[in-house]
């Protein structure tokens, strides 16, 4: 189990932000942190990592990492970190960069096989691809044994079909070790398949907590199809207004009644009542 309640003032980039995390979540469960850029993600993160100090108390498994006496400093937290850039020394070879963390050969070897990593144990990280390096660094993380794991926006830097990939590789890991763990993450498809919650953050607070499917699904009524766009372009042909939008990697057009109200780079919901929609792959 672990429970978090802390506060900490942040200078964000409109001024002093209170940041208030205030959460808890069961061994095994897999939380993920969305929000805007600058609403406090990452510093709830280096919180619980001990990274940096906040206020108030974080207890795991009944175990207190801090309150207003004690302070646990970061390596005496079971954390492992995954960080965007990957953080790899650059030195070590990929078995190195594993054995730095903790002199485990047999869980590194787990770790090499289950991330299929064993023919490149050898290699140093500047031969490696970004996919690959994430994968290091996620072995890394795992060699500490942590009870929580952190994952700050670990795939952001990926092309989308190696994201799938790594997104498998997490969930392997987290079932296979039974972590509790968190993700930074800004793609709705990625916090639906990986995470059982959901927390949305918004200048350091949380403004929305629930299951994905409870906060993503944005069908509602009897709409059969649903999701939200980016309005790109807006252009009359015919007298028909036709909208261009984005969503996800996908640009689309449709047409639009009246587009009176809206402008390019307004965000829309896009649905349907029609349920015989063609799914071809
Ligand atoms: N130790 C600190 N003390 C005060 N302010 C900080 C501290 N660390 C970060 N900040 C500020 O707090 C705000 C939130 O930063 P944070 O990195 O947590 O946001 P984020 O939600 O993770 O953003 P992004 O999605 O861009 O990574 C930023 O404006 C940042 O400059």
């Amino acid at each position: 189990m672990l429970e978090v309640d802390i506060k900490k003032p942040l200078f964000g980039v409109n001024g002093l932000i209170n940041l208030e995390a205030n959460f808890s979540l069961k061994k095994g469960e897999f939380l993920a942190l969305a929000g805007v850029s600058g609403s406090g993600k990452t510093t709830i993160l280096r919180c619980l990592a001990g990274l940096e100090k906040s206020k108030g108390t974080i207890k795991v498994g009944g175990k207190i990492w801090q309150d207003e006496r004690n302070f646990l400093p970061p390596q005496k937290r079971k954390i492992g970190f995954v960080f965007q850039d990957y953080a790899l020394f650059e030195n070590l070879t990929v078995e190195k960069n594993l054995l730095f963390a903790n002199k485990n050969y047999a869980l590194c070897d787990k770790l090499l096989e289950l991330l299929d990593l064993g023919e490149l144990k050898k290699r140093y990280p500047t031969n490696l691809s970004g996919g690959q390096k994430q994968r290091v660094a996620l072995g890394r993380a795992m060699m500490r044994e942590p009870e929580i794991l952190l994952l700050d926006e670990p795939l952001s830097a990926l092309d989308p079909n190696l994201r799938i990939k790594l997104q498998d590789e997490i969930l392997k890991i987290h079932k296979e070790f039974g972590t509790t763990s968190i993700i930074v993450s800004h793609s709705p498809s990625e916090i639906y398949k990986l995470a059982t919650h959901m927390i949305e953050i918004e200048n350091g607070k949380i403004i929305k907590s629930g299951s994905p499917k409870e906060l993503l699904l944005k069908t509602s009524g009897s709409q059969k199809f649903s999701f939200s766009a980016t309005v790109v372009e807006l252009k009359e042909v015919d007298n028909i207004c036709i909208a261009t939008i984005s969503f996800g990697h996908q640009i689309t057009q449709v047409i639009v009644s009246d587009a009176r109200n809206l402008k390019v780079g307004d965000t829309v919901n896009v649905s349907t009542k029609a349920f015989n929609l063609l799914i071809n792959s």
